[in-house]
């Protein structure tokens, strides 16, 4: 699987923020169609910030960032957070219902997309739960289901799986995989964790702090599907040896 022309490209951009923080700077970056890339790097180094750019929530101070033509405006970018940002007072399905409901979609349509993309997520017969009643990691997989129910070209994701346990989070990693190669969006993720940005990803964007910019931009040149096979390879300690140094270096350690 190799990734396609670029879906969106930033060019010579920064970000300096009212109260004048320079967030990132200097960063040049192409996504290519269909890829998985993880934005890997310590706390503050800008990876929210340029994920937050691309999704159009806010704009660049210097510099510029092209989408490509194609998509279909709206419901091109699903955005996973680090918190499941779920309504309350809706079921499961209400929930991942809302952006199609937003866009106009007809409410019976609406319901049995809502529903065909629980059943992807995992959550087949959970459609009428309420979010207080679901665990951390379906709540997660709801608000994947709410992401990807647009089909979207480009999911970007914040740290989805920093608060969930440990075999929780692997389980989603698969899932998430699994789903990648199914609908074929285009990925970006952001993590703090090597070991997650290896494990799924085929490029990772290595950012360093004070002021936020990109300083490595590695492959891991490993074949999908990956598994417990892959989790537990030589290959794969290999590369988060090498991305761990990196980081490191990017740290200034
Ligand atoms: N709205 C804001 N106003 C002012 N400064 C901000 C704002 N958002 C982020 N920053 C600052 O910009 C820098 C980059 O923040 P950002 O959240 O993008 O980094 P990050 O790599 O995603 O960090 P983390 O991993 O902790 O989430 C930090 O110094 C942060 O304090």
């Amino acid at each position: 699987m190799t990734a396609g022309p670029p879906v969106v490209t930033l060019r010579g951009v920064a970000k300096r923020y009212a109260n004048g923080t320079l967030a990132v700077q200097g960063v040049d970056l192409a996504i290519g169609q269909g890829d998985f890339v993880s934005l890997l790097g310590p706390s503050g180094c800008g990876k929210s910030t340029v994920l937050r750019m691309i999704a159009g929530l806010m704009g660049p101070s210097t510099g510029s960032i092209e989408m490509a033509a194609g998509g279909n405006a709206a419901g091109d970018i699903g955005f996973v957070f680090q918190e499941p940002t779920l309504m309350p007072w809706s079921s499961a399905l209400k929930n991942v219902m809302l952006p199609l409901r937003l866009a106009g979609t007809a409410r019976s349509e609406a319901e049995d997309r809502a529903a065909a993309a629980l059943a992807e997520v995992g959550l087949k017969g959970f459609e009428k739960s309420y979010p207080r009643a679901l665990s951390g990691g379906m709540k997660m997989r709801v608000s994947i289901a709410r992401a990807l129910v647009t089909k979207p070209r480009l999911l970007l994701m914040d740290e989805p799986f920093a608060a969930l346990d440990e075999i929780t989070r692997h389980r989603l990693n698969n899932d998430l995989l699994t789903l990648w190669a199914l609908e074929r969006f285009t990925a970006v993720f952001v993590t703090h964790s090597v070991f997650e940005s290896v494990y799924l990803s085929r490029r990772i964007v290595v950012m360093a702090a004070r002021p936020g910019r990109v300083v490595e931009d590695m492959e891991v040149n490993e074949a999908y599907p990956r598994g417990e096979v892959f989790r537990t390879s030589a290959e794969y300690a290999a590369h988060c040896r090498a991305v761990s140094e990196a980081l490191h270096g990017a740290m200034g350690e």
